[in-house]
């Protein structure tokens, strides 16, 4: 499957970051928790140097929780803070305060040490499109949280959230691209729906679909939709069609209405907690 990619709007939004990065201490970087690394672009690594790291598994509602912890333990050998999060239910965010104390604590000894006083650590967010960076800062800071203004020089034309008196969160996400090192990097983040789904071949990505969960969930199909599960892909979807009377208006089975409602469960959460990627397949490729 051949996916288009645009990226001209990225060298200014990478260059943005570039900036923004330099005014902050503290990198909250959100994955989506279903493929926590096809989410991320390991350039905010080179990016975000020097800085305390915390990656936020985000939307953990609708991944696997054995999973979730394989992959929280993968980050933290790496050197990360890891939090499991739902930002829309607001699950997990007790966990970010604390971790990001925890980070600010080591931020304000350094400082201590060389001599600086009650300088609050700032933090800013990043992550790929509809990861849920603003869902984040919505419920992270909340409605109490006072927006401080523009403050000349160093902070010229930013504006920060003071979350308490110790932090302070840059109100604008950086915006990081997916990276397309393989294909399947890009089919996962069209399954997710990172992609438009326009630019995308629904069946292809629907008989894709249906071959990992054949693979790592191989009772989900046949509990969801009464499949055979020993049978190939294109009849897996054929079944779908016929259960879930998927008809054209010429009275055949619409293939692709049937994997267009696929898709949709899946990305919904209906099919039960997914996680796409494993830790142990990908481990040395995420250097
Ligand atoms: N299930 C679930 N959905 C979430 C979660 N967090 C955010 N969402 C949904 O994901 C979608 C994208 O969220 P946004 O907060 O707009 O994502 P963003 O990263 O700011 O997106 P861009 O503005 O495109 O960069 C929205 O429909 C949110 O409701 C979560 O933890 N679980």
């Amino acid at each position: 499957m051949q996916f288009q990619w645009y990226p001209g709007h990225m060298t200014k939004a990478k260059r943005q970051m570039q900036e923004d990065i330099k005014l902050i201490d503290l990198v909250i970087e959100l994955v989506d928790a279903r493929i926590p690394l096809a989410s991320r672009n390991p350039d905010i690594d080179e990016l975000g140097k020097n800085k305390a790291r915390l990656i936020l598994m985000n939307k953990s509602d609708l991944s696997d929780a054995g999973r979730n912890r394989e992959w929280s333990d993968f980050f933290r050998e790496k050197g990360y803070y890891v939090v499991c999060l739902d930002a829309r239910s607001k699950a997990g965010m007790k966990d970010v305060t604390n971790v990001v104390m925890e980070a600010c604590k080591e931020k304000i000894e350094r400082d201590r040490k060389r001599g600086i006083k009650n300088r609050p650590v700032r933090a800013m967010v990043v992550g790929i499109p509809n990861v849920g960076k603003s869902t984040f800062i919505n419920s992270y800071a909340g409605k109490a949280c006072v927006k401080t203004g523009n403050k000349p020089g160093v902070t010229k034309g930013k504006q920060w959230i003071r979350l308490n008196k110790n932090v302070e969160l840059l109100d604008t996400p950086g915006i990081l691209w997916p990276k397309f090192e393989d294909q399947r990097v890009g089919l996962y983040l069209a399954l997710i729906g990172a992609i438009k789904d326009e630019i995308l071949n629904i069946d292809e990505l629907s008989l894709e679909l249906i071959k990992i969960l054949l693979s790592d969930y191989p009772t989900v199909l046949k509990e969801r939709y009464g499949v055979e599960e020993d049978a190939e892909p294109p009849v897996i979807l054929g079944q779908i069609a016929e259960n879930r009377k998927c008809i054209s208006k010429g009275g055949e089975l619409d293939y692709s209405k049937a994997a267009a409602l696929l898709i949709d469960e899946f990305r919904s959460g209906k099919l039960g907690q997914i996680t796409l990627e494993r830790p142990k397949i990908q481990d040395g490729s995420a250097e």
